[in-house]
C-alpha cells in the first residue's frame, strides 16, 4: 500500500528562511560588527542573505516532484521526511523548553504539542513575628476614590465616548444610573457546596510543610494555621528584588519551582536531568546578570547537560510561523515590544514597559467598585479575591464597542470555610475602560514598580571600564525621554540634536480624541536621515540630562563613575541610554505610542520595512491578546496616531487559533528543531570554564 500522502509540513518554508537568516547572524557575530551598526550592516549585506534564501528555495524546488514519473522519487522523499521527523521527535524529547514569566512558567519537552503552565509562585510558612508584621502592612493598592485615579478615569471615559460617537454607537444617557441602582440593591445567594459547580479545593496545611509550590500555594486559605506568605520570584519581568531579601533564596526558589514543574508535570526526576538539555526563553531587553544567574542555576542546581537561550520575541515569531513582525507581548506585569525582521530582532526597536494584565485586573476592580460592585469585602491581597477579579476580567471585559450596553452578569464568590455566594451585578462601560487603560497607563499604580531594582543583584558592568553592559535600545531611551518627568527637557533636546526620532506627542499633555487626531498631519520620523555631527552643546546637555536623571530617579550616580566621565568628555548617547534603562523609574508610555516608537526605529533604517511592520503586528501573551476585539482597537489607535485611515494598520490574529500565552513557548520548541539550534548549545564544561563569556559566542544575537 502506498504511504498516505502527507500535506506540506507547517511553517517549513518560513523556517528554512529563518534558518538561513540566522546563519547570517552567526556571520555577523563572527565579524564582530558592533551592536549599534548591527541592523544597518545587516541590511547592507542583505544581498548575502538573499543568496542564502535563494539557495534554500532552489534546494526546495529541486526536491519538488514534477509529475507521475516522480512518484517513486516522491515516496523516497517522504521516507526521508519521516525519518527526519522521527529524529526531530526523538531529539525534542530530550530538550526541555522553559519560558518563565512574572505570573506563570510554561515548561515542556520540545516534542510536546503544548507546554504545562504553572504559577511561578512559592509559599513559605511564616513565623509568628512575620504574621504580625504582615497584618500591619499597608494595603497593596490605593482606593478607587484616589484623585489621581479619578482624573485619568475622566480622560478614559472621554475617549470611550469619542469612540462610541465615531462608530455611531448609541449610548443611553441613563446607563450608569441603571447600573448603580441595580448594584446597590442586589444581594447574594448562598449556594450549598453540592450545588457549586467549581468548588475550590483549598490546600490542607495542617501538617505544616515549610514550602508549597505552584497552584497549591495559590489555594492556601489566607488565614490558615500555620500562616503562609506567597513569594513571586519574578516581578515586572525582572527578579523580584522587593520581596526577596537574598539573592540565594530567590535563585533557590526559582530552582525549586522549575524542579517541581519538571518532576510533577513532566514526570522527569531530577536525577535524570543530566541527560537533558534546556532552552531558556529570555526577554529581549534582558538583564545580563539575571541571565547568568539563571543559566548557572540550570547547570549547577538542575544539572542540565546543555543549555541554550532564545529571545522572547524571536520565539514568538517562530511559534506563529512567520519571519517578520512587530511582536507585542503583553503579559501579566510587563509588556515588551520588538520588531523582528527575517528572524532577527531589530535591537533599537526593543521596548520594555512595566505593565500588563495585572494592572487591568486592578483597574477593573476599582472601576467596578465605583459602580457599587455588590461584593463589598473584595480584598485583592487575598489570593482568592484576586483570582475572582481575574475571572471576572477574563469573562466579561471586552473592547468590542458593539457589546457595550448595560449587561447583567453573575459570579460565584468563594471564601475558605464557607459555602459559595452567587452575586449578580450590572456593568456598562467598566468592561471596556479596563482594557482601554493600556492606552492611558497613568491610571496604573506605577510609582513603586521598579523601585528596588538592582538592590540585590548588581547591574552588569564591563570589567575593564566598569560601564554598564546591558543591552539598550533607542526606542526605549526615546520613550524615557518622553515619559519620565524631569528627564525630558534635557534629553529631548539632546535627542533632537542627534536626530533621534521622537515620533509622537505625549498622550496626557494633549487631547487624543479620534476626531481631533484624524485631522492631524502624520508625524514624521527621521527615516533615512543620516545622523549629523553632534554640536558641542550636546555634551553639556548630556551631562545636564544625567544630572536631572539622577535627581528624577533618586538613583545616586545614575551614570556611574566612568560613564559619567565619558559623558563629560564627549557625547555618549549610548552611556546615557544605558543609564536610563538601569533606573528604577517605570515608563508610563501608552501601548500604541510605544509600538509606534518601536517601529520608527525600523523606519529610520528602511521606510518600506517600517511600513510593513505596521501591517504585521502580532499580539502575544495573556494580558491583551485574549480580550475580545483588542486587535481592532489597537489597529485603530495606531492608525489614528499616525494620521492614517482605519485599515492601514493590521494586527494579525494568532495562527491556528493557538493560545497566545503559549506562542512564545511553542516558538522555543520549534527553534530546537532548526539545524541552527546546534550552534547555541553551551555545555556544562564550557560553562564551568568560561561562565557567561560563552554567551558571546553561543547566542544567535549580539549578546
Ligand atoms: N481571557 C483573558 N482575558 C483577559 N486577560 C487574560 C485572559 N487570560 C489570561 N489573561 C491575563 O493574562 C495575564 C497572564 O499572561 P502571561 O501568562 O502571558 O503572563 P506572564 O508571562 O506570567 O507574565 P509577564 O510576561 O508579565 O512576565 C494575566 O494578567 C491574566 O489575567
Amino acid at each position: 500500500m502506498p504511504p498516505a500522502k502527507k500535506g506540506p509540513k507547517p511553517f517549513d518554508s518560513g523556517l528554512k528562511r529563518i534558518d538561513n537568516k540566522l546563519k547570517f547572524t552567526s556571520f555577523v557575530q563572527a565579524n564582530a560588527i558592533n551592536q549599534k551598526n548591527y541592523y544597518t550592516e545587516y541590511l547592507k549585506r542583505d544581498d548575502q542573505a538573499m543568496i542564502l534564501r535563494q539557495l534554500a528555495e532552489d534546494l526546495a524546488r529541486a526536491k519538488e516532484p514534477k509529475g507521475m514519473e516522480d512518484a517513486k522519487h516522491n515516496e523516497d522523499e517522504m521516507d526521508v521526511d519521516d525519518k527526519e521527523e522521527q529524529e526531530e521527535e526523538a531529539y525534542g524529547s530530550k530538550v526541555i523548553v522553559i519560558h518563565p514569566g512574572s505570573r506563570n512558567i510554561r515548561i515542556g519537552l520540545a516534542s510536546d504539542t503544548y507546554p504545562t503552565t504553572i504559577p511561578n509562585v512559592i509559599a513559605y510558612k511564616m513565623s509568628p513575628t512575620e504574621v504580625e508584621q504582615t497584618s500591619n502592612a499597608d494595603p497593596p493598592s490605593k482606593p478607587a476614590s484616589d484623585p489621581d485615579f479619578l482624573q485619568v478615569k475622566k480622560q478614559l471615559s472621554q475617549e470611550f465616548k469619542e469612540r462610541m460617537r465615531f462608530y455611531k454607537r448609541r449610548v443611553a444617557s441613563n446607563s450608569h444610573d441603571s447600573v448603580l441602582s441595580y448594584n446597590k440593591r442586589t444581594t447574594p445567594e448562598a449556594i450549598p457546596d453540592h450545588n457549586d459547580p467549581n468548588r475550590i479545593e483549598w490546600t490542607d496545611v495542617s501538617t505544616g510543610p515549610n514550602i508549597i509550590v505552584g497552584e497549591r500555594a495559590l489555594n492556601i486559605p489566607p488565614l490558615s494555621n500555620p500562616r503562609y506568605r506567597l513569594l513571586w520570584p519574578i516581578k515586572y519581568g525582572y527578579f523580584n528584588e522587593t520581596d526577596y531579601k537574598s539573592t540565594r533564596q530567590l535563585i533557590g526558589d526559582l530552582s525549586i519551582i522549575f524542579e517541581h514543574a519538571i518532576s510533577s508535570e513532566l514526570n522527569i526526576p531530577k536525577k535524570d536531568l543530566p541527560s537533558y538539555s534546556a532552552i531558556l526563553v529570555i526577554s529581549d531587553l534582558y538583564d545580563k546578570v539575571q541571565v547568568t544567574e539563571l543559566l548557572d542555576m540550570l547547570f549547577r542546581e538542575l544539572q542540565f547537560s546543555k543549555v541554550g537561550i532564545i529571545q522572547e520575541s524571536v520565539a514568538a515569531t517562530f511559534g506563529a510561523g512567520i519571519s517578520s513582525a512587530c511582536v507585542v507581548d503583553v503579559g501579566a506585569q510587563k509588556t515588551s515590544i520588538s520588531c523582528i525582521d527575517e528572524g532577527l530582532c531589530v535591537v533599537d526597536s526593543r521596548v520594555n514597559l512595566p505593565y500588563g494584565g495585572d494592572d487591568i485586573t486592578l483597574t477593573l476592580a476599582k472601576l467596578l467598585q465605583l459602580s457599587q460592585f455588590p461584593y463589598k469585602d473584595l480584598n485583592l491581597s487575598y489570593q482568592y479575591d484576586w483570582a475572582l477579579m481575574e475571572e471576572i476580567k477574563s469573562k466579561f471585559s471586552t473592547t468590542n464597542d458593539a457589546e457595550i450596553t448595560v449587561q447583567l452578569y453573575n459570579f460565584y464568590q468563594r471564601t475558605p470555610g464557607r459555602s459559595a455566594r452567587k452575586y449578580s451585578f450590572k456593568t456598562f462601560d467598566e468592561v471596556m475602560l479596563g482594557p482601554m487603560s493600556y492606552f492611558f497607563p497613568d491610571i496604573f499604580e506605577n510609582e513603586n514598580k521598579l523601585k528596588h531594582r538592582h538592590t540585590l543583584f548588581d547591574r552588569s558592568s564591563d570589567i575593564y571600564d566598569s560601564t554598564y553592559n546591558d543591552p539598550y535600545s533607542e526606542a526605549q531611551t526615546s520613550l524615557y525621554a518622553q515619559y519620565v518627568p524631569s528627564v525630558d527637557a534635557n534629553l529631548t533636546q539632546l535627542q533632537h540634536q542627534q536626530q533621534i526620532s521622537v515620533s509622537t506627542p505625549r498622550a496626557s499633555t494633549k487631547s487624543n480624541s479620534l476626531a481631533h487626531l484624524q485631522d492631524e498631519t502624520p508625524t514624521s520620523s527621521a527615516a533615512g536621515t543620516p545622523a549629523p555631527e553632534v554640536p558641542p552643546a550636546a555634551t553639556a546637555n548630556l551631562s545636564a540630562a544625567a544630572a536631572s536623571l539622577t535627581a528624577a530617579t533618586g538613583v545616586a550616580g545614575a551614570l556611574g563613575g566612568n560613564a559619567a566621565t565619558r559623558a563629560a568628555a564627549g557625547p555618549s548617547f549610548q552611556a546615557l541610554s544605558l543609564a536610563l534603562m538601569n533606573t528604577r523609574v517605570a515608563i508610563q508610555a501608552p501601548l500604541d505610542q510605544a509600538i509606534i516608537e518601536s517601529i520608527t526605529q525600523v523606519s529610520k533604517v528602511d521606510e518600506s520595512r517600517g511600513k510593513r511592520m505596521y501591517e504585521n503586528i502580532i499580539v502575544v501573551g495573556g494580558g491583551a491578546a485574549n480580550i475580545p476585539a483588542f486587535n481592532r482597537l489597537l489597529e485603530d489607535r495606531v492608525a489614528m496616531w499616525k494620521g492614517w485611515s482605519t485599515g492601514s494598520v493590521t494586527v494579525m490574529p494568532t495562527p491556528r487559533d493557538m493560545d497566545p500565552t503559549l506562542l512564545v513557548w511553542k516558538g522555543g520548541s520549534v527553534f530546537v528543531k532548526l539545524k541552527i539550534a546546534n550552534e547555541v548549545w553551551i555545555g556544562s564544561r564550557d560553562w564551568d570554564l568560561l561562565g557567561s563569556r560563552c554567551l558571546q559566542y553561543k547566542c544567535l544575537f549580539l549578546y
